[in-house]
Parts: structure tokens; C-alpha cells; sequence
């Protein structure tokens, strides 16, 4: 989104209302229901298996749910029109390509876009990665530069909503606060913006909402202040809603 907008859109949110997804008998996703607001970063945190994957990818319209529903704009990811104009995704930054180039790849997606060829030039700039780093393999790419390469496809349509999944993954402290700027800046002309991540001080630092899930359920949601009582730790915090902290010290003895 580069330019200024009039102000929040309620169709630019994102909605999970009673988000269902059973695998056999087991809910990977159990009953979520959250919205992003436009204006905001919502941050999602959850223990590894807890659903955040499985929810990301229903409200990209890649899983099915079982039952409930995920809108995006207003709609189910797959009945937007021309979607990587209105939602930037990353959910898997290893999956590109390897044989292409990190520029190849943004231009056969702004070929399927419509979006112009200066465009990539300019995002390969924005994430750091014109010059020769452009027209090497991604093959040879470290995970930093995939997930910049990645956050580069998630902007390339100019979109409201940014769905990223982890996308710190692999950056330096340069990069993590390098992404941070970005997010905010998206964010303070209107996006919504939905991210991932298992680093709680980042998230604490990046996201105005926190969303956290174990085992498939909500287990809160709310502002940074609201989750953690003043003086508190949001480590503390996950550790105790997740039940993870109680399991890995009993595990540790
Ligand atoms: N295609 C699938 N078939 C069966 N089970 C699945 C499938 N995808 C996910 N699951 C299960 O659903 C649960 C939630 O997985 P998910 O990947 O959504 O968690 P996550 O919170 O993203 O975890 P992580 O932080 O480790 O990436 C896990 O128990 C996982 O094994």
C-alpha cells in the first residue's frame, strides 16, 4: 500500500469466526474466532503444533475448513478478486523456487499481477536485496534473504491485509528491526497486518493485538496490557496459558 488512505475499511479486516479444522478425530484448530482490525498489527503466538500454520492457511484459502469461516477483505480468500492485490501472504519462505533468480521470481508474479517490472526493481531495494543478490539462485540464498524475498512477493500487489507466517525467521537483529519499521509503516496508512512468530519480545515490540493459541484454542487475546498484568512478563504469561511451562519443567527434572 503506498499511498495514503482515507482512513480504516472495515473490509479490509480479517475475521475468524468458530475457525474449525479436524485432521482424523483431532482438531488442529479448534473453535477460533478473532479479528484483525485495519490500522492495527495483531500478532499471533502459540507453542509449536498449536494451529497458528493450519489457521494462516485457511484464511489463505489453501486448507479447508472443517467448519466456521475465515474472511479476508470481507470474503473467503478464494472468491477475491485478483487476491495478491488485496493480501500479501508469506507462509512458507522456503517453498520459492530454487532454480530461479530472487528477481525472476517477483517478475513472473507481477507478470500474473499486472504489476510493472519497476515495481520489482523497487522491492528487491525495499527488502535489501538489489544488486547481485537480484540475479543469484534462491537456491544459494541464506534463510534471511528467502524470507526477505518472501516479504518482497507479500508486497508486490501493493495489498491492504500482509498475512505472514514467521516472518523473522532467519533475519538478523538488522533485519527483525528492519521488518518491524516496515510493518508499522504499512500499518500506520491503513493495512492490517497478521504475523506469526515464536519470538514473544518481537511480537511484544511489532504487534498492538496478541492472539494466543494452544492446542488448537484461544487461549487470549487482547493488548499487550491486558494480557500481562502491570509489572508482568509476557513470557511468564505464554508460559502459563500455554501450559507450557508447567510441561517442560516436569520434563526437565
Ligand atoms: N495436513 C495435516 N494433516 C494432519 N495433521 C496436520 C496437518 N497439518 C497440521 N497438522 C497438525 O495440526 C496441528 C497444528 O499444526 P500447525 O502447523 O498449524 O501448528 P503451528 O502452530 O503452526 O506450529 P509451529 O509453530 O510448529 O509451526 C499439529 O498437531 C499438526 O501435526
Amino acid at each position: 500500500m503506498t499511498g495514503e488512505r482515507s482512513g480504516p475499511q472495515p473490509e479490509d479486516m480479517i475475521e475468524l469466526n468458530h475457525l474449525t479444522k479436524r485432521y482424523g478425530g483431532r482438531a488442529a484448530v479448534d473453535g477460533v474466532s478473532f479479528r484483525c482490525e485495519p490500522g492495527t498489527i495483531t500478532g499471533f503466538l502459540g507453542p509449536n503444533g498449536a494451529g497458528k500454520s493450519t489457521a494462516m492457511r485457511m484464511i489463505c484459502g489453501l486448507a479447508v475448513p472443517t467448519s466456521g469461516t475465515a474472511l479476508v477483505c470481507g470474503r473467503p480468500y478464494r472468491s477475491l478478486g485478483m487476491p495478491g492485490r488485496r493480501v500479501g501472504v508469506l507462509l512458507d519462505a522456503a517453498a520459492q523456487h530454487p532454480g530461479r533468480t530472487g528477481r525472476e521470481v517477483l517478475a513472473l508474479s507481477a507478470r500474473v499481477l499486472g504489476v510493472t517490472r519497476s515495481r520489482v526493481e523497487e522491492l528487491l531495494g525495499v527488502v535489501g536485496l538489489a544488486g547481485p543478490a537480484a540475479g543469484r539462485r534462491v537456491r544459494g540464498y541464506s534463510l534471511g534473504m528467502r524470507q526477505r524475498l518472501g516479504i518482497a512477493h507479500a508486497l508486490l500487489g501493493d495489498p491492504e491485509v500482509l498475512i505472514l507466517d514467521e516472518p523473522a525467521n532467519g533475519l538478523d537483529p538488522m533485519g527483525i528491526r528492519w521488518m518491524r519499521v516496515l510493518l508499522r509503516g504499512h500499518a500506520d496508512r491503513g493495512g492490517t497486518v497478521l504475523l506469526s512468530s515464536h519470538l514473544l519480545a518481537e511480537v511484544e515490540r511489532t504487534a498492538d493485538r496478541l492472539v494466543m493459541i494452544a492446542g488448537g484454542r484461544i487461549v487470549a487475546q487482547g493488548g499487550r496490557d491486558e494480557l500481562v498484568a502491570a509489572g508482568g512478563d509476557l513470557e511468564e504469561e505464554f508460559l502459563r496459558l500455554t501450559g507450557q511451562g508447567r510441561r517442560d519443567e516436569e520434563a526437565a527434572r
